[in-house]
């Protein structure tokens, strides 16, 4: 029995039976998840609503989270359903009052109307050396007022979770209709452009996609029409698009089976462009025959290097991917493109022989730095070439 010190109004018990004890903040109750730290130093309201973070708990490693509160911009996932979001967040401090002049709601409340569990006061540092050593753990985190907590329930419930491996979540993420996008990206003053937009007919196949992705292709004049997961080749094509985008998302690649990767063979055999981003790269690895594998602790965070090795540049970016594309396994025409500067682990790939490629990172960033939205570019110039 573990006792808990006065005052705990919120914990993270892990499935190994480790309590973490501190103050819960934003929704009350609990959720199981599997736990990774993130190292950006911003952002934590996108990161908080990206789709690719379903059934996860993030554990922040700044230490100073919610000074800039929250707005109604900063949202990354389209559907605006929570539980297709983070379950849960973990800061070193109490978020104190916002201090700026786009916060409409300080976080513990935005948190508390989304249904985002939080907990406080939690030495952070000795939890990331804990995933570095020992893995992402399964665990519940749980916030009650009164400070009453059934830990060997909480725990029993975290050791009986089944994980994230062969759990396909994409499917849970998308959206259920197509529907036209036509933001393009913050500028300041103004805010969020409206984009001329016809250049191009880019579809994106939406797995859990981020809005900013769709933000950067309106970018570039892309006319955007997103399409649910299940999409078939045959009805995407029948689009005519000059490019499709396989989008980030939630869950095991490996696990999406049929509605994605046999359909994403036939989207590579047309002949269209196809740009990959994360969970897209992962699942288009599949389609070309190569393997993906959960890694030990993931790569989150909007501070990873990560070398493009057809120009010699290191880039830095955003990632936010708890499974990887296995490099050995990549057949030939296939060729690696870009790799982790942290792990060396697979970045990128590209085809020979076809129009189509793909990154593990986010070059949209939302959070982080922009040195990769010449992805986007890159992107159109295949479709520009495609159509001559
Ligand atoms: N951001 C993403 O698309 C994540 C992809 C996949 N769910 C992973 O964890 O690796």
């Amino acid at each position: 029995m573990t006792d808990l010190l006065a005052g705990v109004t919120g914990v993270l018990v892990l499935a190994d039976g480790t309590v973490l004890q501190g103050y819960g903040v934003g929704a009350v109750g609990s959720a199981v998840g599997e736990v990774c730290f993130n190292t950006a130093m911003t952002g934590y309201q996108e990161i908080l609503t990206d789709p690719s973070y379903m059934a996860q708990i993030v554990a922040f490693t700044f230490p100073h989270i919610g000074n800039v509160g929250t707005n109604l911009e900063d949202v990354e996932q389209v559907t605006g359903i929570s539980e297709t979001a983070a379950r849960g967040a973990i800061f070193r401090d109490t978020p104190t009052d916002p201090a700026n002049y786009r916060s409409g709601s300080p976080l513990a409340q935005w948190m508390e109307r989304r249904g985002v569990i939080a907990l406080a006061g939690v030495d952070t540092r000795a939890l990331t050396r804990l995933i570095r050593e020992k893995g992402m753990p399964h665990a519940v985190i749980a916030h009650s007022p009164d400070g009453q907590f059934d830990i060997p329930a909480l725990t029993a419930q975290a050791r009986e979770w089944s994980g994230l491996v062969g759990l396909d979540l994409a499917k849970d993420a998308s959206c259920r209709q197509s529907f036209v996008w036509d933001e393009g990206p913050w500028d300041w003053p103004a805010g969020y452009t409206r984009p001329e937009a016809g250049k191009y007919e880019v579809v994106v196949v939406d797995y859990g996609v981020k809005r900013n992705i769709l933000r950067s292709l309106a970018g570039i004049g892309a006319k955007v029409t997103v399409v649910p997961a299940n999409t078939s080749a045959e009805a995407i094509l029948a689009r005519k698009p000059d490019g499709v985008l396989l989008s980030n998302g939630p869950g095991d690649p490996a696990a999406t089976g049929e509605y994605s990767v046999p359909e994403i063979r036939k989207l590579v055999d047309s002949g269209t462009p196809v740009f990959g981003i994360c969970l897209g790269h992962q699942m288009l690895a599949l389609a070309l025959g190569a393997r993906t594998v959960k890694m030990e602790q993931g790569h989150h965070g909007a501070n990873h290097p990560v070398k493009d090795l057809t120009t010699g540049k290191v880039e830095i970016v955003s990632m936010n991917h708890g499974f990887t594309v296995d490099r050995d396994s990549l057949p030939a025409p296939v060729t690696e493109t870009h790799v982790s500067l942290f792990d060396g682990t697979n970045a990128g790939l590209a085809l020979a022989d076809r129009p189509v490629f793909s990154v593990q990172h986010h070059p949209e960033a939302s959070p982080g730095p922009m040195d990769s939205l010449y992805l986007f570019e890159r992107f159109a110039g295949l479709m520009d070439r495609n159509r001559k």
